[in-house]
């Protein structure tokens, strides 16, 4: 039997569990309000639809925080870092001190413990939902109701706020470098180390600085809206429950802090801490031919000589091009037309 707005509420305010009831909604669910009490101040909490709740403490605040997970629905470490946080908020075991969006992207694909139902949605955002045949699918209409959410939080913070956004995942692959972050194109305005500290305090120093515009969720936030944008990958993707989550107590501890006014355990920038690779060769399968000529099991961040040829499509070959050049996201089976593989090179700032 489908649940009232004032049932979804109370059954919220009563467990703080989010996460179970966005899986219980696949596509959609009633919007409803409630307010938490905490020690110093109350916060108005909003269910827009299913996983998309804000947080407005009523006091004043200085930044606007976007934290998304599951864009990908089998990228489960986020989604339960981002689930704990939002029941600690509803049940007062955290203050925030800022306004808050947590977004879950993909419930469906979440409960088929899948990429995605129908199509990536992190290839749909910046208005790609509604090209090539428009709103066709589930997903299309959830890039935009994304989207949506992300435009009137950031509109109703106003202008002259911070705002950021971290959309966390995880990668399919293993990683030579475990845990590291995309910074979206800028379009020339210069990268922010204060922020590369932040990400370092997360336990993310790994950075690849991306020269160009995407349709992901980050480009969308960092373009639009000016935000301080990531694609932060914290390691391999493991169904519910086969994470050790031991391995993401520097992140958890410092979006906690960023959220409820603590202070950030991050240190001064410095660059030799880092590593920092820009993206070099997008290569998408446009053909259905299309081969990686590497091992299955490579790790992201392998490199291999110059002239090596890293991939086909069709009678098209991509070659290594510089010293140093490595993989990342490999993915022979995407769709045609999609990107199938990247390739970063080591840089400096
Ligand atoms: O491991 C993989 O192949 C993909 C992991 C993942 O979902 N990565 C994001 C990166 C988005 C970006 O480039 O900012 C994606 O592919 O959507
Ligand atoms: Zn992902």
């Amino acid at each position: 039997m489908t649940k009232s707005a004032q049932e979804l509420s109370a059954a919220l305010q009563a467990t703080g569990d989010f996460l179970s009831m966005t899986r219980a909604h696949e596509w959609h669910m009633p919007a409803f309000e409630f307010e938490v009490n905490g020690a110093q101040h109350s916060t108005q909490v909003s269910v827009l639809d299913t996983g998309i709740i804000v947080f407005e403490p009523q006091t004043a605040t200085s930044k606007d925080v976007v934290l998304s997970c599951a864009v990908h629905g089998n990228e489960t470490a986020p989604i339960e870092i981002c689930a704990e946080l939002v029941e600690k908020a509803i049940k007062g075991e955290i203050t925030l001190t800022q306004r808050v969006l947590f977004l879950f992207g993909n419930p469906a694909a979440m409960n088929i413990a899948e990429r995605f139902v129908e199509e990536n949605l992190n290839r749909l955002f910046s208005g790609a939902h509604s090209e090539d045949g428009g709103l066709k699918n589930k997903e299309r209409i959830r890039a935009k109701d994304l989207e949506d959410a992300v435009r009137n939080f950031f509109t109703a913070g106003g202008d002259n706020r911070e705002r950021k956004h971290y959309d966390l995942h995880t990668a399919i692959r293993e990683s030579k470098n475990a845990k590291f972050a995309v910074y979206p194109f800028r379009h020339g305005k210069p990268w922010k180390t204060t922020e590369l500290s932040f990400l370092q305090a997360c336990g993310v120093s790994t950075i690849l600085l991306s020269h160009s515009p995407t349709t992901t969720f980050s480009y969308f936030s960092s373009n639009n809206f000016g935000a301080d944008a990531f694609t932060v990958e914290l390691g391999k993707v493991r169904p519910f429950g086969e994470n050790d989550m031991t391995q993401f107590s520097d992140v958890k501890t410092t979006l906690k802090a960023l959220i409820t006014g603590q202070s950030i355990n991050s240190t001064p920038f410095v660059e030799d801490d880092f590593s920092i690779y820009e993206i070099d060769q997008t290569i998408n399968r446009t053909e259905q031919n299309f081969v990686l000529h590497f091992p299955d099991d490579a790790k992201n961040f392998t490199d291999y000589p110059v002239g090596y040829l890293l991939a086909t499509d069709g009678d098209k070959q991509y070659h290594v091009r510089t010293e140093g050049e490595a993989i990342i996201f490999p993915n022979a089976n995407v769709a045609l037309g999609q990107r199938a593989l990247l390739t970063v090179k080591p840089t400096k700032l």
